[in-house]
């Protein structure tokens, strides 16, 4: 039975059950049509987004991937991971088709009825690579966020067909597809950047052996400044390729560490950043900066990351080129899985996951 608008969630056990245990999420909540953010979500001031710690003149770099192969267009990529962990590239070979259909897709995974999206939550999915969820970490936050999302871990076509959402698995499989092109072009240069001329088929693996995407559905918020859509964290991936919608609202830490900056949508591009397992594997040559997402008084947002990983039986630590040539190791060896799951077992909190890898 869905609570009634005059008692609103005081009982914590009321709102779990609603929202995680029968599988409505935040969206549920948002379309209760409720005058005030129930008090779960209230962020403490410290996460809260203030626009005094806005730095409105500044920008992430835009690179034009028409050429990938030219000298400055190298040169700016290695330039943007290396000072400010997040671009978007506009001109990139994955079709606008393939993005808008992804983007339907999504909006339809996320209107399908409650009792449907619940079959691939935690406790009903019928494997652990694909998960529908909301907030991050429930069982670990103190406050939660205001984001539902489907994660699909990918294995093989076969199994996305027996296992993902019909309504979603073709769109996204494409998107994957298409995005591989420019996800081998970004890595070679940033790998050129390392004086790491070759990726042979053990590194490509160590790069790029797993991918995940997730569909991040953000709805209109009662309160939206008391609360968070996606709290402080860097990704654990290698590179993430981000596609947002027209609406706005992720913002990146800017370099002299207090300000935060908004990444504007444009339409057609993508925006890229470094995963912690790149930053570990470039020995702090390339960065995974923070960032967060804003919750929305007016309108619902999606976004579609893919997390390009390495395989979770990969040990990951600084690449042997640079030891080789006399760097100083500022990161041990870890199993990435290990890495991942210390991820996922606690709230998100800024860059703190990496310190797990620091020697
Ligand atoms: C969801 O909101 C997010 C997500 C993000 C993600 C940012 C990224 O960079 S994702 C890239 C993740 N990397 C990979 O997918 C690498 C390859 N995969 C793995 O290494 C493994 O699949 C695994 C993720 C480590 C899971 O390993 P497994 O041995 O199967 O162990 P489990 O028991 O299933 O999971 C361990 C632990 O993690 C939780 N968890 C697993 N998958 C997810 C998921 N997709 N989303 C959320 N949580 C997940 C799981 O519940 C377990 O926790 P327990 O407490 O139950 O033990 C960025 C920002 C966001 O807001
Ligand atoms: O929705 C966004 O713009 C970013 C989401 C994000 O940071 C993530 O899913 O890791
Ligand atoms: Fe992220």
């Amino acid at each position: 039975m869905a609570p009634s608008l005059s008692e609103p969630f005081s009982d914590s056990s009321v709102l779990i059950d609603f929202v995680i245990n029968q599988g409505n999420g935040v969206k549920g909540l948002s379309e209760m049509g409720l005058k005030a953010l129930p008090k779960q979500y209230i962020q403490p001031l410290e996460e809260r987004m203030c626009m005094t710690n806005v730095q409105a003149q500044e920008s992430i770099p835009i690179i034009d991937m028409s050429n990938p192969n030219d000298l400055e267009v190298e040169k700016s990529i290695c330039e943007a991971a290396s000072k400010w962990g997040f671009f978007q590239i506009v001109n990139h070979d994955v079709p606008v088709e393939v993005l808008e259909n992804v983007k339907d897709a999504t909006y339809k995974f996320f209107g399908l009825a409650a009792e449907v999206k619940n079959k691939y939550s935690k406790e009903h999915s019928l494997s652990n690579n694909v998960r529908f969820g909301t907030s991050f970490t429930p069982q670990a936050e103190k406050a939660l966020e205001w984001k539902d999302y489907l994660s699909l871990f990918y294995v093989s076509e076969e199994e996305a067909f027996a296992l993902w959402p019909s309504v979603c698995r073709e769109q996204v499989l494409d998107y994957m597809r298409k995005s591989e092109v420019v996800i081998k072009q970004l890595l070679k240069v940033l790998m050129k950047g390392l004086n790491v001329n070759e990726i042979d088929e053990t590194k490509e693996s160590l790069l790029m052996g797993s991918m995940r995407t997730n569909l991040n559905y953000y709805p209109k918020c009662p309160n939206p400044e008391l609360t968070v859509g996606v709290g402080r964290h860097s990704d654990v991936s290698t590179l993430t390729i981000l596609l947002q919608d027209e609406i706005g609202g992720l913002f990146v830490r800017g370099n002299d560490g207090d300000n935060w900056i908004h990444v504007p949508p444009i339409k057609g591009s993508l925006v890229i950043n470094v995963g912690d397992a790149l930053q570990i594997m470039s020995n702090g040559k390339y960065k995974s900066v923070e960032h967060r997402v804003v919750a929305n008084g007016s309108n619902n947002r999606i976004s579609v990351p893919i997390f390009v990983n390495p395989r979770p039986s990969d040990m990951i630590g600084p690449l042997p080129e640079l030891i080789e040539n006399g760097e100083k190791p500022i990161y041990k060896q870890v199993l990435y899985s290990d890495y991942v799951k210390h991820f996922f077992r606690k709230a998100h909190d800024g860059k703190k996951t990496v310190a797990f890898a620091e020697l």
